[in-house]
């Protein structure tokens, strides 16, 4: 019997500690409990690991800032390099968790367990579904089979890694999947399974090392849709925005009017990334749009959301587009 893993905790806030007029969710708050109030929430953890706590931020996930992305990625990394513990669990919000799971999935340097969780119940429901996501999330991070793998999103007994994972609903506690790949696996009475590896490189075989990389680029996303105008790709290049992602229709696609304006956007220099809110399923070069022609580059299988995070980052290395490029179908 050797010595227990050591887990810390980061809060970040979420509905995981969210509060309100018990049972119902109408009006509550997310980020209100602080983390003391969630670990007392999971007597019997201490059979699996030593776990503390420390408070980053308690907000809902849908007032995430890079601010804090970096301030997470920067105290992981910290952790890690003093060897202050085995694994990290991370308790945020689920409206944004999937852009946070994958920034770091990208950022932090280290093959030591990295898992988030949070709920979709606050504290205060009935059958509230924080306690056991924590305790799933604290019993995959404590699990040397979770070495290597990445940053991991633990929800509602599924295993999901974080450049896959999406928020697929949005009220109910079964809310994460990975449209395009699957779970990697289950956690289930204290005990974890996994099925399947993410060939996606990430952590340190990634060159986005937050120590040398001062500021993100600005990178805006444009939702497409039938008859819809380019306002907003041409506002995001009078802002000076670097990068935008087209959620396009389909495979990427978009209009003429889109087209014209994306034209004047590559013209001046801004990378334009084309994307797609169709759930599942990935962005090909050259099927209706001719990227070669048009300058633009493609998500592969990354929602918008996700593909935001990446061109941010790749843009802090490079402007070539077939690096950048070669970024998404790598990472
Ligand atoms: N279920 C949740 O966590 C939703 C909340 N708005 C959040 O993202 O913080």
């Amino acid at each position: 019997t050797g010595k227990k893993p050591h887990i810390i905790i980061l809060a970040t806030g979420g509905t995981i500690a969210g509060q309100g007029a018990a049972p119902d969710r109408a009006g509550y708050e997310a980020g209100k409990l602080p983390i003391k109030e969630l670990l007392a929430a999971i007597p019997g953890v201490e059979k699996i690991a030593d776990v503390t706590g420390e408070q980053i931020s308690n907000v809902g996930s849908q007032n995430m800032t890079i601010e804090i992305w970096q301030k997470l990625d920067k105290r992981i990394n910290e952790i890690f390099a003093k060897n202050e513990a085995d694994g990290i669990v991370i308790t945020h919000g689920t409206d944004t968790q999937e852009e946070t799971a994958y920034f770091l999935n990208l950022t932090v340097r280290y093959d030591k367990p990295v898992v988030l969780t949070g709920s979709m119940r606050p504290a205060t429901a009935i059958s509230a579904d924080g306690p056991k996501n924590l305790y799933d999330a604290i019993t995959v991070a404590a699990n040397p089979a979770t070495n290597g793998r990445g940053v991991l999103v633990v929800f509602n007994e599924g295993i999901f890694d974080g450049r896959d994972v999406e928020k697929v609903n949005t009220t109910k506690v079964n809310a994460f999947a990975a449209p395009n790949l699957g779970p990697l696996g289950q956690v289930y009475d204290g005990k974890v399974f996994y099925y399947l590896n993410s060939i996606r490189a990430g952590n340190k075989s990634t060159p986005f090392d937050l120590q040398k990389i001062q500021s993100l680029p600005k990178v805006g996303i444009v939702f497409m849709y039938a008859d819809a105008v380019p306002l907003t790709i041409d506002a995001f290049v009078n802002a000076g925005y670097e990068g935008i992602v087209i959620a396009g229709v389909g495979n990427g696609n978009f209009n003429k009017a889109f087209y014209d304006a994306v034209d004047k956007a590559v013209k001046k220099g801004v990378v334009v990334c084309r994307s797609s809110h169709v759930p599942a399923g990935r962005v090909t070069l050259y099927d209706e749009i001719d990227d070669d022609k048009l300058g633009t580059i493609v998500s592969d299988d990354l929602n918008p959301q996700k593909s935001r995070v990446l061109l941010m980052l790749g843009l802090t290395q490079t402007k070539d587009k077939k690096t950048l490029q070669s970024y998404f179908f790598k990472f």
